[in-house]
């Protein structure tokens, strides 16, 4: 019997930000593997014209909870969704609600965050620090309250090479930015923004660095830890391999290869790509929630959620790896056919961009625009291009992280929940997990149909044939143009024709000599 499922049992669990990727996965596995759960309460916002009720079967309607409602066929009961909204002061959380979360609540896992990289300042540190606050004093609220789960991420210290399982603190304390923030306008926040977020990448990263401290700070009594996840991929083996429902990390770079709008990527083939299924980061983030709870430590721990340290690839194996799924299963109306490469310096990016990236782009619309459509690619490849330049900074860059307290966790668990909560990174295949993820994303992401697979293959021959045909009139034309011009390439051309008239005349000669 594995002791966290049954700790789970009889519970009433909060989540925030559970109608996100790592959300549903974590209720998932929660409501699979303790059916007997109380409640789940969750903090959804009304979005795009649904309901929270309209979200909520969505999320159980989706392929993710087809094992569920076998095992716990009156999930739908134990769901609660509750009207909140982060950004609004209180959450904007009606009293009734508030009352029963406070007097209920056993365990909190907090995931909720905007993980946009170029997010304004403003609204990152609302999300990722503000919210924060506020549910830490919501929870020292709550009198069953047995453990507060904050998940962050393995980036937010990454102005640093070498990462320890520990809460930084940040030049500016988190208290003053909250502060500065109800009252600079935009223009002033945007001006101090680099100065702020330092030598980190973006406001992403520093905003949820500011989230740990104030967990640190302000948690007060409560029985805390912060799990740190690197780059969140495809599920590897729970409920199903390969369930992924967002562009994020690789996810989106991989349909832009995959339909051969991606060409070059500018990254260091042998950085350590820290890739981490999510439902390895939800396997450890219920495994310490149970720990947190049963063992009370002393001080806050942190637990990184990594795979570089035990269990390394590289972008370079990754890339490959991506490349040769699509030969296998590539995806229907590609743009191109899949072929990316990785540059490594500034003028090879620049000078792929133009040719490989834009020209393509340019091309494509002229032609739109011939047969009276709307041109789009253009458009699309700018945004591809700067999707890019945001992504570069982790994919150009190894980290170190340390995992004592993850590993000391594995060694707490019983060989049960060593197994039912698998995070042991180091039985990942890659090349199989890759594999997955790949077509993953064309089932769930893409939604394509398997049974199109001959169709997608015929489509890239085509395209390669065109390919051939294109370069072969680019090259006559321009070998036509020189020829024209200059007797050099003239002498080139007279030489190498009656070379080649030579060598056919010479092998005539011989095999009618054999006969
Ligand atoms: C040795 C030789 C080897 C040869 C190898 C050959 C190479 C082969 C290449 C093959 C394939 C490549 C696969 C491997 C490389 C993968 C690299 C992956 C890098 C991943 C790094 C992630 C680092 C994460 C670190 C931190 C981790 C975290 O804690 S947080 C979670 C991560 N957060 C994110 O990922 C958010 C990122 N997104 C954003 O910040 C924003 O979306 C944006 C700034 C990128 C764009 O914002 P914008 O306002 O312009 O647009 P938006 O409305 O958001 O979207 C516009 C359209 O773009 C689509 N979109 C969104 N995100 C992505 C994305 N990540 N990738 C691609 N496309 C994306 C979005 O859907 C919109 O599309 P439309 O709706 O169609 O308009
Ligand atoms: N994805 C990754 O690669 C990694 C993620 N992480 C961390 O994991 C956690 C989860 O990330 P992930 O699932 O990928 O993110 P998603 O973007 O998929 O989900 C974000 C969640 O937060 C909710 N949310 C955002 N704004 C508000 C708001 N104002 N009010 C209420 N809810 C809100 C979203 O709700 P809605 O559906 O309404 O938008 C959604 O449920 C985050 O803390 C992130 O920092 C850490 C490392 C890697």
């Amino acid at each position: 019997m594995s002791m966290i499922a049954a700790f789970y049992g009889g519970k009433s669990i909060l989540i925030t930000g559970a109608t996100g990727f790592l959300g549903k996965v974590l209720m998932e596995k929660l409501f699979r593997t303790s059916p007997d759960l109380k409640v789940i309460y969750i903090l959804v916002r009304p979005k795009e014209g649904q309901t929270l009720q309209q979200r909520v079967i969505q999320i159980l309607d989706s392929k993710l909870f087809e094992k569920v409602k076998e095992v716990c066929p009156n999930v739908h009961e134990k769901i609660r969704p509750i009207s909140a909204d982060l950004n609004q002061n209180d959450f904007a959380i009606s009293k009734e609600d508030l009352q029963e979360l406070l007097s209920h609540t056993n365990i909190v896992f907090h995931c909720a965050a905007t993980v946009r990289f170029d997010d304004h300042l403003r609204h990152a540190v609302q999300l990722n620090v503000t919210a924060t606050q506020q549910l830490l004093l919501m929870a020292s609220q709550m009198p069953k309250l047995e453990a507060f789960i904050h998940i962050s991420t393995a980036f937010s210290n990454c102005n640093l090479k070498h990462i320890d399982e520990v809460v930084y603190p940040c030049p500016v304390e988190p208290k003053k930015i909250i502060d500065s923030m109800e009252w600079l306008d935009d223009a002033i926040i945007d001006e101090i923004t680099p100065k702020l977020i330092g030598d980190r990448p973006n406001t992403y990263t520093y905003t949820k660095a500011l989230g740990e401290v104030v967990v640190q700070q302000e948690g007060g009594n409560l029985n805390i830890a912060i799990v740190r996840p690197s780059i969140m991929g495809a599920t590897w083996q729970e409920p199903f391999p390969g369930w992924v429902d967002n562009l994020n990390g690789p996810s989106g770079l991989i349909i832009a290869a995959g339909k051969g709008f991606l060409r070059s990527i500018r990254a260091t083939p042998m950085a350590v790509a820290d890739l981490i299924p999510a439902d390895t980061v939800v396997n450890l983030t219920l495994a310490v929630g149970w720990y947190t709870a049963v063992h009370r430590p002393k001080s806050t721990l942190v637990y990184h959620c990594t795979s570089g340290n035990l269990n390394p690839c590289n972008w370079g194996k990754m890339g490959l790896q991506v490349l040769a799924t699509f030969e296998k299963i590539p995806f229907e109306r590609a743009f191109r056919r899949p072929n990316a490469d990785f540059t490594t310096n500034n003028i090879t990016t620049h000078y792929w961009n133009a040719v490989s990236h834009r020209a393509p782009a340019i091309i494509y619309d002229f032609y739109l625009r011939l047969t009276g459509r709307k041109p789009r690619m253009t458009k699309l490849m700018n945004r591809l291009l700067r999707t890019l330049s945001m992504l570069e900074y982790f994919i150009n860059r190894s980290w170190e992280w340390s995992t004592y307290n993850t590993e000391m966790l594995m060694s707490e668990l019983s060989p049960e929940d060593q197994r039912v909560f698998n995070f042991d990174i180091r039985q990942l295949n890659w090349l199989e997990y890759i594999e997955n993820y790949v077509l993953g994303v064309k089932k769930y992401l893409l939604k394509e149909d398997m049974a199109g697979i001959p169709e997608a293959k015929q489509h890239l021959k085509r395209l390669r044939n065109i390919h051939y045909l294109f370069n072969t009139a680019l090259f006559l034309i321009a070998w036509r143009l020189l020829i024209a011009r200059s007797q050099v390439a003239r002498n080139v051309w007279f030489f190498i024709v009656s070379f080649c008239y030579k060598f056919l005349s010479y092998f005539r000669a011989s095999s009618t000599l054999k006969v």
